[in-house]
């Protein structure tokens, strides 16, 4: 069955309860998404980005609205929307290899041995990580941990991939590397993919649309920028794009003058049980 929008997110609020009684994190967020786009989520630290992926991972219960993946209500996690953290998140005491093997065997149950083993190296190759297979997360470096995660979640399968800053934590050069690697990935298989990000550069070279959100408390979608920047793209030629710089220049407007933040980001921050998140929003002249 084909579906016009594989994903979408109606009139959804969330109120999370507080002891000072229930805070509106999120308000009317109202977003189509169709199957094989790449949609980044952009907005101010605390804004309300991880609640909105959260609430597709099935993590997060919506209280008013609420989300469809083709035609199914989504209220619980499920191996269909995979998840990416800043922090991989790998187990340490398996290698690369049996972190990637213990999702196939958890999502495809019934295949044969021969069969999780190539498929498991399948999904290892196409992150690049082949070479690194036996090591332990604690023997690679920061970007091939990554590689490893993302591996791990596409051996899922999902129908949609969920990236909360899958690059956060990463050095520029890694991070490059990295973002060209997901987009050689994304137009092989074709997953929708939602990610996260304070990165401007990356929001644009990465993005189908980019969804800008208004500050919190009851924060909802600001504005939706599609990008129409032809694929394969290459981040040198894109540098002295006109099209490029004209994205890039919507979204820096977008957050730093329709939605100039204001208020300190320390009270958030101490409210939130997440860490390693960079607290103000990186650009392209700021990038460690
Ligand atoms: N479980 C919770 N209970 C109470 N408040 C919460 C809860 N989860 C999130 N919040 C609040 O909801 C708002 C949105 O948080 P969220 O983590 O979605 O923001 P974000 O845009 O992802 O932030 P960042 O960019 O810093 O990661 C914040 O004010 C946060 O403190």
């Amino acid at each position: 069955m084909t579906f016009k929008h594989q994903l979408e997110l109606t009139q959804v609020g969330i109120d999370f309860p507080t002891p000072k009684g229930p805070f509106t994190a999120l308000t009317d967020v109202n977003l189509r998404i169709q199957k094989g786009e790449f949609i980044s989520l952009i907005g101010h630290s605390g804004c309300g980005k991880s609640t909105v992926l959260n609430l597709v991972a099935g993590l997060n219960q919506a209280t008013t609205g609420g989300v469809i993946l083709e035609g199914q209500e989504v209220n619980e996690p499920g191996p269909e929307r995979a998840v990416v953290f800043q922090n991989h998140s790998l187990l340490p005491w398996l290698s690369a290899y049996k972190n990637v093997e213990l999702a196939v065997k958890q999502t495809r149950s019934g295949r044969s041995k021969k069969e999780i083993k190539d498929w498991v190296e399948h999904n290892l190759e196409l992150v690049h990580m082949t070479h690194a297979a036996d090591k332990l997360p604690s023997e690679i470096s920061g970007g091939m941990k990554q590689r490893v995660g993302i591996a791990r979640a596409l051996a899922m399968q999902p129908k949609v991939l969920l990236m909360d800053e899958p690059f956060g934590a990463l050095d520029a050069l890694t991070r490059a590397h990295l973002q060209d690697s997901v987009m050689e990935i994304h137009s092989k298989l074709g997953n929708t993919v939602i990610m996260i990000t304070h990165d401007v550069d990356e929001a644009v070279l990465l993005s189908d649309r980019i969804v800008m959100m208004t500050n919190g408390p009851a924060a909802t979608i600001g504005e939706i920028l599609p990008i129409e920047l032809q694929r394969p793209r290459n981040r040198i030629e894109l540098a002295d794009d006109a099209k490029y710089n004209h994205y890039r220049h919507e979204v820096l407007k977008f957050l730093y003058e329709k939605q100039r933040k204001v208020e300190s980001v320390d009270s958030h921050r101490k409210n939130k049980q997440k860490n390693a998140s960079p607290v103000t929003l990186k650009t392209g002249s700021d990038k460690e």
